[in-house]
């Protein structure tokens, strides 16, 4: 692959399901350490993008390229192995400890695969992980006795086992509670400066779960893209009131995305400008 090609690719992408048209004419390209944020209403198409970038289906029409492989051209399975896709609804039901979740990011499986034995090698690197994700000291407890926030750090060490090109982050915030959030959007950004050659896009409705990381956006409505490009020039008032069809104030303060109502800002100011008394 080309060094400067894009790792991920998708051209004029059309997805058609039941008769229904749910992504439609979307271009998007992601470079080697752009972290890009899909963002929108419920509905508007951000996870069958994902589902895409990520090889798991195919388009109706259009191309998508993933670490320059055309999809369809070439065997799914190989390319996933250069996708680490984090899902907060993995669904592990089992008693695997910590460190085991993470080995099972080598094999691709949900459960430990019977007979596989890693390497010391690998051993290390889980725990490398597993101290990257601020984990220390949890290595051997069980997953099903992890708050979600846990779950979501150890499903970010899984995903970089194999050392992926391209990291997939569906809804990582989702049900953390505040702290929780600020931990993993932290980790989040530790990881990618800890691996600048990675490309990420991280799917999310709420722009106060955007990593400062973040580097690109897209804004989508109905299956359209309303808006993309850098982050700062994307994420405003007006892109985000028009993509959500609701008046919408943003901030963009020490690198973090904050939003509100409008009608909220307006009765704060009226509060503050009436004064004591
Ligand atoms: N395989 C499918 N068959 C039929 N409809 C589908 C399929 N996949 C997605 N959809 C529909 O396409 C629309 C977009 O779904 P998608 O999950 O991509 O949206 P989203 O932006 O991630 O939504 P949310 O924010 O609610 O998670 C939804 O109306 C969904 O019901």
């Amino acid at each position: 692959m080309n060094s400067t090609a894009p790792v991920l690719e998708l051209r004029s992408v059309r997805f058609v399901r039941k008769g229904r048209v749910i992504l439609d004419d979307i271009d998007l390209a992601v470079r080697a350490g752009e972290h890009w944020a899909l963002i929108g209403p419920n509905g508007a198409g951000k996870s069958t993008i994902l589902s895409l970038c990520g090889a798991v289906q195919h388009p109706t029409s259009g191309e998508v390229f993933v670490l320059g492989h055309r999809l369809g051209r070439v065997e799914l399975q190989r390319l996933r192995q250069s996708i680490g896709h984090v899902n907060p609804r993995h669904p592990l039901t089992s008693a695997l400890t910590i460190r085991e979740v993470v080995l099972t990011g080598l094999t691709g499986t949900i459960e430990l695969v019977p007979h596989w034995r890693p390497t010391d090698a690998d051993l290390a690197r889980a725990d490398d992980y597993v101290h990257l994700l601020g984990l220390d000291g949890k290595a051997d407890e069980p997953w099903t006795t992890l708050s979600q926030g846990e779950r979501g750090r150890t499903l970010i060490a899984r995903a970089l086992m194999t050392d992926p090109r391209l990291l997939l982050l569906d809804e990582p915030s989702t049900g953390l509670d505040v702290a929780a959030r600020e931990q993993l959007l932290d980790t989040v950004d530790r990881v990618r400066a800890a691996h600048p050659e990675l490309a990420s896009v991280l799917v999310t409705h709420h722009l106060e779960e955007l990593p400062r990381t973040t580097t690109h956006a897209m804004l989508l409505a109905d299956g359209r893209v309303t808006s993309v490009g850098p982050a700062t020039d994307v994420l405003t008032t007006a892109n985000i009131t028009a993509c959500f069809d609701h008046p919408i104030e943003i901030e963009h303060r020490h690198g973090r995305w904050h939003a509100r109502s409008v009608a909220q800002g307006a009765a704060e100011a009226g509060r503050a400008g009436a004064g004591p008394g």
